[in-house]
């Protein structure tokens, strides 16, 4: 086999954007570009088609899954939230696709990153809530960027963060703290069922969660290690975290008998 065809195959969820009068499935460069060059892997863009995505075959050909952010948000009625203000950028066929199918990964044992939106959305999966304009909070501070500044300036590390003593990112980053990126206007508000912190900012705001109890790799940040995936140390890290858990995902499914529709279907090999 060539080591082309031995390349991880990580699925990256798309939004749904109208352009020029149709609907297209799109995603910021910076995450297929991660996957591509910091775990060189194969990226696959998931399409938001919702419940007619069929989980199960996606799920046994994928060695991973990536979680990305959006401009976009998580409508509040998935969390029980007042209704979103006006104007506010919303997706609901995203919703429709990423919430089920981040519960549906884990279940299945696939091992996800979820980054940004992505971590939203696994609070929201599991039952969390969300601040959907976390600056309002008392004692918060302001975690968004600027639209109109250049890529630089609105991925610049902006802030500390704590890593969680013992945790999982803590050994992953080899500190105890680091300086992240922050591009988020939402955040977590109630910790969903299952997930156990594993960074915090200054101000309280929960930067990076773990799903406690899950077979694999299923871990989500607040901010972006897709940007500069391959410079800044903690991106690489992270990147190379969960290459590994998916590598080890993809030789464990390897090694187990193929099922008619099961999670442990045999890749094809030549
Ligand atoms: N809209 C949410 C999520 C923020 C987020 O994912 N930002 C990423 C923007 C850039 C990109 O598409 O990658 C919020 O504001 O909290």
């Amino acid at each position: 086999m060539s080591a082309e065809r031995d390349r991880l195959l990580i699925g990256v969820t798309a939004c749904v954007r109208d352009l020029d009068r149709r609907d297209f499935h799109v995603l910021s460069s910076f995450y297929v570009d991660a996957v591509a060059h910091a775990m060189e892997a194969v990226p696959l863009v998931i399409p938001a088609l919702g419940p007619a995505v069929d989980w199960t075959t996606m799920l046994d050909r994928l060695d991973g899954l990536l979680f990305t952010g959006s401009p976009s948000n998580i409508e509040p009625h998935h969390y029980a939230g007042p209704p979103a203000r006006d104007g506010v950028m919303k997706d609901a066929r995203r919703d429709a696709t990423t919430l089920p199918l981040i519960r549906e990964t884990i279940r299945a044992g696939v091992p996800m990153l979820a980054i940004c939106r992505g971590l939203q959305e696994l609070n929201v999966a599991y039952g969390g809530s969300l601040h959907q304009h976390v600056e309002e909070v008392p004692g918060r501070t302001d975690h968004r960027s600027r639209d109109s500044d250049p890529m630089e300036v609105r991925y610049a590390l902006r802030h500390e963060i704590a890593f969680t003593p013992g945790g999982q990112l803590a050994a992953i980053a080899g500190t105890d703290h680091a300086r992240v990126n922050s591009l988020h206007g939402q955040g977590i508000d109630r910790l969903g069922t299952g997930l156990e912190v594993e960074a915090t900012a200054p101000d309280g705001t929960i930067e990076a969660v773990r799903v406690a109890d899950a077979q694999a790799f299923a871990l989500a940040v607040q901010w972006h290690p897709e940007w500069k995936a391959t410079e800044i140390p903690l991106s690489r890290a992270i990147f190379a975290a969960f290459g590994d858990a998916c590598r080890q995902h993809a030789e464990r499914r390897n090694d187990r008998p193929a099922q008619a529709g099961g999670y442990g279907r045999n890749r094809i090999v030549a």
